[in-house]
């Protein structure tokens, strides 16, 4: 069974870009390594429908339940894709897995009991009932909020939406929150997860460098 490492942080943490470097720097190491992003837009309704709603298109406020379940939905239909890649290959790299849905979609709630229960229930939800196969080790990618803003500027256009920042990307405040559940969640589970700093002295670190601290930290033979 193939190795399944996470990669975890806010809008703008830099996870795509360190994920591309981790399975460089894993192929180099002669590994068979794949990526798999969360949310899948184009490949699965529940994808889809996540788009309309970061787009803003959706008629009605969407809950955080009916939210997880959306994410949650595109992760169920992603199962035969996922297996067939842990089939072929040593690790899998996810950017974004279970937590990221854990982390925004309690950061939308109005009490810290409520913001405790809908984790647990995704969690459930997830690993339980539709039996998705939890990352082994999570990283969270701390990214101070303006850079993390920067970098959303830099991003290239997205396929559900023209706009710069999503409905998630322009709340602030919810970032600052999601923040606060993944430092959460990683020191809940101090096996699981690992914080890794994306930002050195003065600016950004070379994402191969932060990906090399990554495979390091990691229990491959
Ligand atoms: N370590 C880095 N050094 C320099 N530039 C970076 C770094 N990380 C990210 N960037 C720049 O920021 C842009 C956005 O980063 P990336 O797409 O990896 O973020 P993300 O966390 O996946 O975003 P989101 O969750 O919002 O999709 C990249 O296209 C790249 O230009
Ligand atoms: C997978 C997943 C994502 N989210 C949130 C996090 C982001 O704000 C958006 C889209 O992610 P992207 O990396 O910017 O494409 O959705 C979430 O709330 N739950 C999830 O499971």
């Amino acid at each position: 069974m193939a190795y399944h490492l996470a990669i975890e942080g806010a809008d703008g943490a830099g996870k795509g870009t360190v994920s591309a470097a981790l399975v460089e720097a894993l192929r180099a190491q002669g590994r068979r390594a794949a990526l798999v992003s969360f949310p899948r837009y184009a490949e699965t309704v529940g994808g889809y429908a996540i788009g309309e709603v970061l787009a803003g298109r959706m008629p009605r406020t969407t809950s955080p339940e009916a939210a997880a379940v959306l994410y949650a939905l595109d992760r169920l239909e992603s199962r035969d894709h996922v297996r067939a890649l842990a089939d072929d290959h040593d690790v899998l790299v996810f950017d974004r897995h279970v937590a990221s849905n854990m982390a925004y979609q309690a950061a939308r709630t109005s009490s810290i009991e409520e913001a405790g229960r809908l984790m647990r229930w995704i969690w459930q939800l997830e690993t339980e009932q539709f039996g998705l196969i939890p990352p082994d080790r999570a990283i969270y990618l701390d990214t101070p909020a303006e850079v993390a803003r920067g970098f959303i500027r830099l991003k290239q256009q997205r396929s559900y939406t023209a706009r710069t920042f999503d409905e998630y990307e322009a709340d602030d405040a919810l970032q600052n929150r999601v923040r606060d559940n993944y430092r959460g969640l990683a020191a809940a589970d101090p096996e699981r997860w690992r914080i890794v700093a994306t930002v050195a002295g003065e600016g950004p670190r070379a994402p191969a460098e932060i990906a090399q601290e990554i495979v390091a930290g990691l229990p491959l033979t």
